[in-house]
Parts: structure tokens; sequence; C-alpha cells
């Protein structure tokens, strides 16, 4: 995870995804149920051009049920077709079969109405680092990998794998860049665990996180830190340090480490379900 991104790596990523993407019928893009704007990559609509795209919004166990569900509603108008899973629920997942039918139904139904005997569809999965690209991947092989042996892939170690015999998917997924257009976004990138520890001071994320919770979730900030509004910052990392024993010598606060602690709490799910932007 955490790929520090240059622009020699952003031109190859694209040029890789572009690739792919002339050999499939249509495109799934992975996004943070917790941050589905941030954790779009900015170029991928235009490099998809007019080929279906599914939205799949992952990590929604982590996601705030309202908004994800005000997300949807947002895709969907955007001519999108989304859904929002947890990877590890396999009800969910077997969502994706249901709307990769959607999205092909029309054209499979003009080719058999010229008389044609139409082949699976095809897919990629494209999105940016950590979003869960690689367990979905997974989840919907099932661990057994279906070799069709004579269809092109960029390399020769690329296979299909048969989704329920709705579609096929390349096995490796387009891993592209998130945006970097503003701050807000990288605090909301940071939060999620998208972008590598050492680009934004940690004090500053941990802020981020906390006036979050104060403004959007402060039952869930009661719950875990037993206080949910502050006036000053200081006093909330010492309230957290105290009670969460973040202490050096002398009972002096670690801030260092509050942020950590804060950060943690946050990836690990410690909080509850939160989602750090709304259509
Ligand atoms: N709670 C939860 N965790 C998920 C979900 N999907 C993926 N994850 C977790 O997110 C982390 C990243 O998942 P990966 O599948 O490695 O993500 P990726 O997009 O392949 O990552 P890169 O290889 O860095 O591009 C892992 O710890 C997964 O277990 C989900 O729906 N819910």
């Amino acid at each position: 995870m955490s790929i520090q991104w240059y622009p020699g790596h952003m031109a190859k990523a694209r040029r890789e995804v572009k690739e792919n993407l002339k050999l499939v019928d249509f495109v799934i893009e992975l996004v943070d149920a917790r941050a589905p704007a941030s954790s779009q990559n900015p170029m991928l609509q235009e490099e998809i051009q007019n080929k279906p795209k599914l939205v799949v919004m992952m990590k929604k166990d982590l996601a705030d049920p309202e908004v994800t569900k005000e997300w949807l509603d947002y895709f969907q108008s955007q001519f999108s077709y989304a859904i929002a899973i947890d990877v590890n629920n396999k009800k969910d997942v077997q969502q994706i079969a249901q709307a990769a039918r959607q999205i092909t139904q029309e054209k499979l139904d003009k080719q058999r109405a010229k008389g044609i005997n139409p082949r699976n569809p095809r897919a990629m999965i494209v999105g940016i680092p950590n979003v869960g690209k690689s367990s979905l991947i997974n989840r919907l092989a099932h661990k057994k990998k279906a070799e069709t042996g004579d269809k092109p892939g960029v390399t020769k170690k690329q296979q299909w794998i048969k989704v329920k015999n709705e579609f096929e998917l390349l096995d490796t997924p387009g891993i592209l860049w998130p945006k970097f257009e503003d701050e807000a976004i990288g605090f909301r990138l940071a939060s999620i665990g998208t972008i590598k520890d050492q680009i934004l001071p940690q004090d500053e994320v941990a802020i981020y996180i906390l006036n979050l919770l104060k403004d959007h979730y402060p039952d869930l900030m009661e719950a875990r830190f037993g206080f949910s509004d502050f006036e000053d910052v200081v006093e909330a990392f010492d309230k957290i340090g105290k009670r969460r024993g973040a202490l050096e010598g002398g009972g002096v606060v670690n801030y260092e480490k509050v942020a950590e602690i804060i950060i943690h709490d946050l990836r690990n799910d410690r909080l509850g379900r939160i989602s750090f932007e709304r259509p």
C-alpha cells in the first residue's frame, strides 16, 4: 500500500490501464465508501470513454450507512451503476455479478437479435492503492483462476477469471493515483490509509480526525474518548493522552503518541462507522 506517486509512475500506470482497457467491455471502478470522491482517480473517466462503468464503494462496513446511501444515489444519478460492498460479505460480493448482468444486458440482447451468440463480457478492476482491489479479485476468483489461454493480455501472466458465468475479469487490477487536489482530500486519504504516513504531519491528520468527529460524530467520540467537544486541540490531546496513558516521565502527555492513537483507532475501526465526505 501507500505508493508515492512521481510523474514517471503516473505515466506508466496510465499507459498500463489504457492498454488493458482495450481488452474489456466494461470497467469496475473501486472507491473507498468513506471518501468516494477523494478516492476516485481524476483521469479514469477520460480513458474509459464510452464504456459502461460500475462504481463499487468498498469497505461499506467502515462507512456511515446514511452517507453511503447518499453517495449511491449520487453515482446512480451520474449514469454510473453503483453498489456498496463489504468484501467479507458473500452476499455483497455476489451483487457484482448481478450488476454486471444489468450493465451488459442491452448489448448482449442486441447481438442475440442479430443472430450472434455473444461471448462473455469482459471487465477490469481499477482503483487507487489500498482500496481493496486484490481482496475483491480473490473473492471473485474463489482462488481458482479460469485460464482461457487464447485471449490477449498485456503480459503473458494475465489471466481471465470467470465470474458466475456472467463475465470474465482480468486478474490484474489497474492501479491509479488518487486526487491530490487540495489539503482536505489529502487529510481524507491519509485518514483512510491511502497515502504514506510520512507525507502529511501525523498531528495534523489527527487534528483533522478530531474535528470531523466533533462536527459529525460526537457520540462516537464520546464513546471512545470520553468527551465530544473541545475548544482547543491541546486540551483535547491532553484528555486523550491521560485517558489512554500516552505519557512520558513526570506525567507529561506525549502528543506524538496521542496522534498515533487517534489515527490508529480510526483505521482499525475502533471508533465506529465514519464517512469523510458527502456528495
Ligand atoms: N473492512 C473492510 N476492509 C477491506 C475491504 N476491502 C478491503 N479491505 C482491506 O483493505 C486493505 C487493502 O486491501 P487490498 O485488497 O490489499 O487493496 P489493493 O487495492 O489491492 O491495494 P494495493 O495492492 O496497495 O493497490 C486490506 O487490509 C483489506 O483487508 C472491505 O470491504 N471492508
